[in-house]
């Protein structure tokens, strides 16, 4: 269907030249020429001059210059269809062949020539050999006066998308005017219309006195061509600003927002989305798409300005209400009863006990087949007493929330996609769960299955050493001053007090396993998860989940829990059930800080699934904060 017409269009002096469409002036002919010329020394053998022959002489250089040479010709030629009508011609060789005398390839030739998506080739072949890329616009309205100038006819052939625009009406003149374009719709790409236009007509029925609803059901009830008359906006918006991605911190459904514009354009997301917002000219209003499905038209988030404000408003106008802010509200309350059913469980046990508890705790530390090597942080005391310093910091956390915004933090993230360079140390793995769930198990597999290249931090406690512990090893052995000292330096990462003594884990002790070019492995609270998320240390979270109810039950029939009063205690129903409830609660708490989400049924599989999600994080880009990234650059 496409032919060259090459030779008529070019002029004498470049045909002259083109080594394409003269076969002898060719590469190819040029190696022939060449090759003649070296034949006649072959046979001496001068200065490797067969080497350089049986080279050029190769079959595959041979094709290859042919290829070239075949290339070179077809780039010099325009291309022209030989007919713009080819649709017309198919059909009448299907005519003819009907006349003709039937046989298999005739039949099996009307089949292709009649097949849909052969038509549609064809069509669209004729389409651009006809060069009929402009839509047809209706004749001009005839007698239009002269103060009708600075007007515009658009015209826009409506599909099944919506148009991607919303209207509104002039507080003052009561005028119908276009009030965003939406990023990615038929009226953004189309580029005719913009924000501001003033709407005169619809589909030939004047807007003047209409309501935008009345409007819209015009809109809603023309398909195919839609003609627009607008005046057009005398300085139309340029978006100017460059993309930001964001990691949304909180959940949105424009369904239950009543102050959205249009909620129809309204864009719903979760907690840990990531948002390409792409238009924040509105103050109020941005636009943004899921990273995860980038194809779609944009749609309408609130704005960080907005949600503040809505935060505030909320917190002044409810301030006994539980809302946001309060959800940690049901943590407290749970955890309270938490610990009122640990005095449930109650034994008498005196200090003795205790000791003796600590003692059969060496089991956790020592551990490896045949060779005995060390893991530190897996002591029942440090366990515990993270588990206490949740509650505690729970607490402080509402009792320190002077005002809404300060408790619920930033509603978006500034993040950008980035990997971790090879000779960078490696990203902090922070493993969260509800007590139980087996974050301590699955941590101490991972280091079991390479000590060499996982490995914990090791805790400071203000505890004096035993007999046989050794100072840097099971703990940091300081004094409760130096203690505090980390923690009013904020270079403790998480802390918290048992029995009387201070434990917790520093940001040295981490950094130590970074230095060493290993991955350090630690579990934290969720709460602590912020004080973690620094440049410094820059955590990949995996939250480790529970499965449902009835697989807890049989996997986890031999699984032992520790407790205030009991190394070694049966899980019940009722604590699988609570550690589900937990992990639900934290999720909808904190779920915008997980990067992974593991759940741990079958231990070989959520090992398996901790083991490559660490890899990726390590090894494959992952939305970080930008802050992470600037401060590295400054540095
Ligand atoms: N997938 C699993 N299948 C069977 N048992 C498991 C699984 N994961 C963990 N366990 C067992 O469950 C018990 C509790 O696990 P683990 O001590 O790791 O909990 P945890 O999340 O660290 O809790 P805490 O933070 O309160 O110490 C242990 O006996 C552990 O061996």
């Amino acid at each position: 269907m496409i032919h060259s017409d090459k030779e008529a269009d070019l002029p004498d002096k470049d045909r002259k030249f083109s080594t394409a469409t003269n076969p002898e002036n060719g590469l190819s002919s040029i190696l022939r020429l060449l090759l003649q010329e070296l034949s006649l020394f072959y046979s001496r053998d001068v200065n490797g001059l067969c080497l350089l022959y049986d080279l050029l002489h190769s079959p595959w250089l041979q094709a290859l210059l042919k290829i070239y040479d075949c290339l070179q010709e077809f780039k010099e030629k325009k291309l022209a269809p030989a007919t713009p009508y080819a649709q017309k011609l198919s059909h009448e060789v299907v005519e003819l062949l009907c006349e003709a005398p039937q046989s298999p390839e005739i039949q099996e030739l009307r089949q292709i020539l009649q097949a849909p998506h052969y038509k549609a080739l064809l069509s669209a072949h004729d389409t651009v050999a006809q060069k009929d890329f402009e839509p047809l616009l209706p004749p001009l309205p005839e007698n239009i006066p002269e103060s009708e100038e600075a007007m515009k006819i658009v015209c826009l052939v409506k599909n099944q998308q919506p148009l991607g625009a919303t209207i509104k009406r002039h507080e003052m003149t009561g005028d119908i005017l276009v009030a965003r374009v939406i990023h990615g719709g038929l009226v953004e790409r189309s580029g005719l219309l913009y924000a501001g236009d003033k709407l005169v007509e619809v589909n030939g029925v004047s807007v003047e006195g209409l309501d935008p609803e009345q409007v819209i059901h015009i809109l809603a009830m023309s398909c195919g061509t839609i003609m627009f008359k607008v005046v057009p906006v005398s300085d139309p918006p340029l978006n100017s600003q460059k993309m930001v991605h964001v990691r949304a911190m909180m959940d949105y459904w424009p369904q239950e927002d009543p102050d959205i514009p249009c909620m129809d354009a309204g864009l719903p997301f979760q907690k840990g989305d990531i948002l390409q917002i792409v238009d924040q000219n509105d103050a109020l209003w941005w636009q943004a798409r899921k990273i995860s499905d980038l194809a779609t038209c944009a749609g309408l988030i609130p704005s960080t300005h907005l949600l503040k404000r809505k935060q505030r408003e909320f917190w002044w106008s409810q301030p006994n209400q539980p809302h946001t802010c309060h959800k940690s509200t049901l943590l407290i309350s749970m955890e309270e009863e938490d610990d009122m059913k640990i005095d449930e469980k109650c034994v008498e046990a005196d200090e003795e006990t205790f000791e003796s508890e600590e003692l059969s705790e060496d089991k956790d530390e020592f551990v490896g087949y045949g060779q005995k090597f060390f893991i530190a942080g897996f002591r029942r005391s440090m366990r515990l007493c993270r588990r206490k310093s949740h509650l505690r910091q729970l607490h402080a956390s509402v009792c320190h929330a002077g005002s809404c915004c300060s408790a619920v933090g930033a509603p978006y993230e500034e993040v950008v996609r980035c990997q971790r360079h090879p000779s960078d140390k490696h990203r902090l793995i922070v493993l969260v769960g509800p007590s139980g769930v087996g974050v301590n198990e699955l941590r101490r597999q991972l280091i079991e299955f390479n000590p060499n290249y996982y490995q914990s931090a090791v805790p400071h406690t203000t505890r004096s050493p035993k007999s046989y512990e050794v100072n840097g090893r099971e703990y940091h052995y300081v004094s409760k001053e130096e203690f505090e000292s980390l923690i009013y330096s904020h270079r403790m990462l998480e802390y918290g007090e048992y029995k009387g003594h201070l434990y917790g884990t520093s940001v040295d002790a981490v950094q130590a396993v970074l230095d060493k070019g290993k991955i350090c492995v630690m579990d934290l609270e969720p709460q602590d998860i912020q004080v973690a998320r620094t440049n410094e240390l820059k955590p990949y979270v995996i939250f480790i989940k529970p499965s449902n109810l009835s697989c807890m039950k049989q996997s986890r029939k031999n699984a032992k829990i520790i407790t205030d009063y009991f190394v070694d205690m049966k899980f019940k129903d009722e604590d699988l059930q609570e550690m589900g409830e937990i992990a639900q609660k934290m999720e909808i708490q904190f779920g915008q800080f997980f990067d992974h989400v593991i759940v741990n049924d079958n231990l070989q599989d959520a090992c398996a699934q901790l083991l490559s999600a660490i890899q990726n994080a390590q090894e494959e880009p992952q939305w970080v904060p930008t802050i992470w990234v600037s401060s590295d650059t400054q540095s």
